[in-house]
């Protein structure tokens, strides 16, 4: 398995390939799976159900090999498959950042959503490839998979920044976003039953 560079880094090139989801030179790769996402989903019984069935990978994140530490600027390519729990859409864990900085997204492929918390405003932003979502300071953030194909976008964000996923338990997302036909349905956030 790749890991994450030792500072002082060279200067890097470093390739982007949107159709695979890959970043060379690679660094860790991390995987997740219904299994992880305990509580995550409105519909807790559901999730339970298939992740005690095949389990699922619900997404992956590539990251390059420059690492989070302060100064340094990691980047990382997330992928959601397409897939819903009790009809509530594939999505990232969320969290916030503890050191509130700001993180940009760009969609490289599919159809997706960035949906943003500051524990009283929710903004939601849709992504495509060539979108950028910019994350403000103070914004907790969880991506979307809104269409039927993988939901890939590139993201860049300060190597200090840390990743709080207790704030996210403790006030929400602020809405939860649902299959509604061919399209989709932004409700309002409840706590998973
Ligand atoms: O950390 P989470 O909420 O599981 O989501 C993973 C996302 O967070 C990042 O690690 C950085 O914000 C992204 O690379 C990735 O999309």
């Amino acid at each position: 398995m790749s890991t994450y560079a030792t500072p002082p880094i060279n200067p890097l090139r470093i390739a982007l390939a949107a159709a695979q989801g890959t970043l060379t030179p690679e660094g860790p790769l991390l995987t997740r799976r219904l299994s992880d996402l305990e509580g995550l989903f409105a519909d807790e019984p559901a999730r339970k159900r298939a992740a005690d069935g095949d389990d699922p990978v619900v997404y992956t994140v590539a990251a390059s090999p420059v690492p989070e530490v302060a100064r340094e600027l990691p980047q990382s390519v997330t992928t959601i498959l397409p897939g819903a729990v009790g009809g509530e859409f594939h999505m990232t864990k969320g969290h916030q950042h503890p050191d509130p900085q700001g993180e940009i997204y760009l969609g490289l492929a599919g159809r997706g959503g960035l949906l943003l918390h500051d524990g009283t405003r929710t903004e939601w932003i849709e992504m495509e490839p060539g979108v950028i979502g910019y994350i403000p300071p103070g914004w907790a953030h969880r991506s979307v998979n809104i269409g039927d194909e993988p939901y890939r976008f590139l993201a860049v964000y300060p190597g200090s920044a840390g990743h709080d996923y207790g704030w996210v338990v403790k006030h929400g997302m602020g809405r939860r976003v649902f299959r509604d036909g061919a399209s989709y349905t932004l409700a309002p956030f409840s706590a998973a039953t």
